[in-house]
């Protein structure tokens, strides 16, 4: 979805209030969307505080708390303001929701939800009282009391369109956007404040291209579909995937990026392996996937695969191995995911001017450094722009707001993930993912895309149903939560 400035979703939503919406019925629509996201990821919270400012952001989390109060949540507010200094319209929400919340105020809940409902798109300069006060406080209580905050629309303290930070800005761990996500939560430099990102659309929002143009692009369920397979579909229609991983210590990694291939839903899976290791990867992968010992990565191009993943877990092949695989990258046309030590290995050859179109790579920040040095002086948004000057590949890179791009393509921001993710195997399961999509013909910029997005939907799930906390979740649990994350896209019609 297209990112826009807060002066555009101005202007968007005053078109709209000029045809035929009011604001009262974009914020309940709003509200009420917040409400669902808020129950589908923190089910078990049970216990809501609403932070509010003037304006008809406040008036957005009145209404969220009245759909979870009507879920059996109970709720609460905080604010210094008196009933007749909020907007008209804000009032009338408070007044519906009962004006003795505003009498009656509460200290939060421990691990129970706070909502930022202080500034939205009217923010401007640095936080003033009472607003400063209360944005503290909702950090300090996420400190204390390890609550779990959500911003509504932006951040309260972070600049819609620059992405500049104000000082005792919040700190959410999730905020909802509301119509069009805006350049300035999408900025990398704000990632700490903005967490994990979704969007409420609001279909009565049209904006003009004028208004779109040359924006980042989030990567949410809105804009993500899935195939349609026709009854009489068989597994050599669904893709066949090659995939080169694994050394001794580094099997797991085979196991997970082979297993990823398959749940994203291809036909058949072959993990090519040194015959050394054929015994013990054998009795560690699922039944369903083939295992071909072989001496030689230059067999992968002597059968017919519709996408090849190479990297997860290679360590440090021999000199003859490494020129044979960055010769199987050289000859193949098919879809190819480069990742983990196959970057390394490109890094060192200097093989990366070779690479071309049918190449998938999947730097994590460090992996980019050897690839492009420059990088560090870079921002993310200009790493990928710069890399892609030089190569003319899909890049996905990876990080808590990973970066998807082709030469010449809008760059899109992924918007899914828990900090949860941040253990070993991540990548290994990405990378099959993205193998298991490119083998059932999605385009090698949308594979990428539905791949990031669907592994860190699986993680807010798990950790949303419990199975799972920030500390115990695995890349494992990413496959074992995947068909819940799948079952959030459409299907194409
Ligand atoms: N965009 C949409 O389609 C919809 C948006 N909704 C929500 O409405 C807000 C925007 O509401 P608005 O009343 O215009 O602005 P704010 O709530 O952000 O409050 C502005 C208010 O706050 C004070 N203020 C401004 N800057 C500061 C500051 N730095 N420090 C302290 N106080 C400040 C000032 O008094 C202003 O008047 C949007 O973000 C959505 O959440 C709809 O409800 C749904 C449709």
């Amino acid at each position: 979805m297209q990112s826009v400035s807060c002066q555009s979703m101005r202007a968007i939503e005053d078109r709209a209030f000029a045809v035929h919406s009011t604001a009262e019925a974009l914020m309940d629509e709003a509200g009420y969307k917040i409400a669902q996201k808020i129950l589908h990821y923190y089910p078990q919270l049970q216990h809501a505080t609403a932070y509010l400012g003037k304006g008809h952001n406040a008036g957005d989390a009145i209404v969220v708390l009245q759909h979870l109060q009507q879920a059996g949540w109970t709720v609460n507010l905080q604010t210094p303001l008196r009933l007749n200094d909020f907007a008209p319209l804000t009032q009338k929400k408070i007044n519906a929701l009962g004006s003795e919340y505003l009498q009656n105020q509460q200290p939060p809940a421990p691990k129970s939800l706070l909502i930022d409902g202080l500034l939205g798109i009217g923010a401007s300069g640095p936080l003033r009282d009472p607003i400063t006060t209360l944005a503290k406080s909702i950090n300090h209580h996420r400190n204390k009391l390890d609550c779990t905050v959500i911003a509504l629309d932006i951040p309260s303290g972070v600049n819609g369109d620059t992405g500049e930070i104000a000082k005792n800005a919040v700190l959410a761990d999730h905020t909802i956007t509301i119509g069009y996500p805006k350049i300035g939560i999408l900025k990398s430099n704000t990632v700490q404040h903005v967490g994990a990102l979704s969007l409420v659309t609001l279909p009565e929002l049209q904006p003009q291209n004028a208004e779109l143009a040359h924006h980042p692009h989030l990567i949410c369920e809105h804009t993500l579909t899935r195939k349609r397979r026709d009854f009489d579909t068989h597994k050599g229609q669904t893709g066949r995937v090659a995939i080169w991983a694994g050394s001794m210590g580094m099997l797991g990694a085979a196991e997970l990026s082979a297993t990823a291939a398959l749940r994203a839903g291809a036909g058949l899976v072959t993990v090519f392996i040194e015959p050394s290791l054929y015994p013990i990867l054998a009795s560690m992968l699922p039944p369903e996937i083939m295992l071909r010992p072989c001496t030689s990565p230059l067999k992968i191009l002597e059968e017919r695969f519709d996408a090849i993943a190479i990297g997860p877990g290679i360590g440090s092949p021999s000199e003859d191995i490494s020129n044979q695989l960055i010769e199987v990258v050289r000859q193949t046309s098919v879809p190819t995911v480069l990742d983990a030590d196959m970057l390394n290995l490109i890094a060192n050859q200097q093989a990366l001017p070779e690479l071309t179109h049918h190449c998938i790579l999947t730097p994590h920040p460090g992996e980019m450094r050897r690839l492009l040095p420059n990088a560090t002086r870079l921002s993310r948004e200009e790493t990928v722009k710069q890399f892609l000057e030089l190569v003319p590949v899909t890049l996905l890179y990876k990080g808590a707001r990973t970066l998807i791009a082709q030469t010449n393509s809008p760059l899109f921001i992924n918007s899914t993930g828990s900090p949860a993710m941040a253990t070993a195997g991540q990548g290994d399961v990405l990378t099959g993912l993205i193998a298991g999509l490119c083998a059932q013909k999605y385009d090698q910029l949308e594979a990428s895309k539905i791949a990031v997005w669907l592994a860190g939907e699986a993680a807010q799930i798990a950790l949303a149903s419990g199975s799972e906390t920030i500390e115990t979740l695995t890349a494992g649990s990413i496959l074992q939560h995947l068909h819940f994350a799948f079952s959030q896209l459409p299907r194409t019609t």
